[in-house]
């Protein structure tokens, strides 16, 4: 297969991946296995022509799969152990959010992408302004915020443990998680470090929402700020944890928050940065660069770079770590 034919086959993957999820097939599936096409229709209320082509584009993808279908004249369908994993709106490390996320948010910058590629600069306010024209103003609702909220939730889950267990932070006592929005990468902390204390700082209209995510756990070792991080003096710690912060910043805020933290810190104090690393060549990983063309106002680095910008501001990089996971992890240590 040519990379070309390749790329088009992901971009296919996305599309039938939105549309399943959407008209949550695989949640039907898990509490209905074995429907035929025909009845799948009936229950999402799609035409049978679509269901079916949609089903066997899932079957193809590994998402769905067909099963013996003895004494049934039509095929059966039932999900995989990916979509019972991570598609399903109520799996425990569901990805449904993540990807009502990618499609509501992620793709619309997409369909920017000459201008962007043009401009090289951030196509956001292009694609708020047709939002705006055609939904008014959606965009800054609570119901926007709230489920820009339920994607970063899903998919820190995913990746909470590899983050969380990178490295061993048990001689640490205290810990700021900057931008830790509902908490998730949080309480993982405070599971494999039982004597953490970790505070979530957060904008004011983040941390009123994280309630709703809070329920479950509510556990007094971890507590919520409201602040602004570029403006707002930082809590103490002995770890700051920045989780896919860096890269969506301008240089100029970058170097105010990582200042900011630099000034907290007293030698020896720690700083964990989990990002997708890119490769030092810059040739992947895709995940990396795909999302550097979604063109957000920041930028995608290697560890190494990171390593370079953090050594500016007085931290020496003790460990990179990449994980199996979406994201990688670097340990930092204030000198
Ligand atoms: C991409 S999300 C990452 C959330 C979380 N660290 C994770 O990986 O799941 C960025 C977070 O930073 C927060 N944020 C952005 N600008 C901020 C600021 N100036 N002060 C405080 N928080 C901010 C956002 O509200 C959001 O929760």
């Amino acid at each position: 297969m040519t990379k070309f034919e390749e790329n088009s086959v992901n971009k296919g993957f996305l599309l039938a991946l939105f549309t399943a999820s959407k008209f949550c097939v695989f949640d039907l599936l898990h509490n209905k296995p074995g429907l035929d096409a025909e009845q799948i229709a009936q229950e999402i209320k799609a035409s049978v022509k679509g269901t079916e082509t949609l089903l066997e584009a899932c079957v193809s993808l590994g998402l769905l799969r067909t099963k013996d279908t003895t004494g049934h004249p039509k095929p059966v369908f039932e999900n995989t152990e990916l979509a019972t994993h991570f598609l399903r709106s109520d799996a425990c490390f569901s990805l449904h959010a993540y990807i009502q996320h990618c499609n509501d948010t992620l793709w619309p910058l997409f369909s920017h992408l000459d201008s962007a590629v043009q401009e090289g600069t951030s196509q956001r306010e292009k694609v708020k302004k047709c939002k705006e024209m055609s939904e008014d103003s959606f965009c800054n609702s609570r119901e926007a915020k709230l489920r820009f909220m339920h994607a970063m939730h899903s998919s820190a889950k995913v990746a909470a443990t590899d983050v969380a267990t990178a490295f061993d932070l048990s001689s640490y006592k205290t810990a700021c998680d900057v931008g830790g929005c509902t908490g998730a990468i949080a309480y993982e902390l405070i599971k494999v470090y039982p004597d953490l204390s970790v505070t979530v700082l957060d904008l004011p209209a983040v941390v009123e929402i994280s309630e709703l995510f809070q329920r479950q756990h509510a556990d007094k070792r971890v507590t919520f700020k409201a602040g602004d991080f570029l403006k707002d003096e930082l809590p103490k710690a002995d770890v700051y944890i920045l989780v896919r912060i860096l890269h969506d910043l301008t240089d100029e805020k970058l170097h105010i928050l990582l200042r900011k933290i630099s000034d907290a810190c007293t030698p020896g104090c720690c700083l964990l940065l989990s990002e997708i690393f890119l490769e030092e060549n810059r040739s992947g990983p895709s995940r990396g660069l795909l999302q550097a063309l979604s063109m957000s106002e920041g930028k995608q680095r290697s560890a190494v770079e990171y390593s370079r910008i953090l050594k500016d501001h007085g931290f020496i990089t003790v460990q990179v770590k990449h994980t199996n996971n979406f994201l990688d992890s670097m340990m930092c240590v204030k000198a």
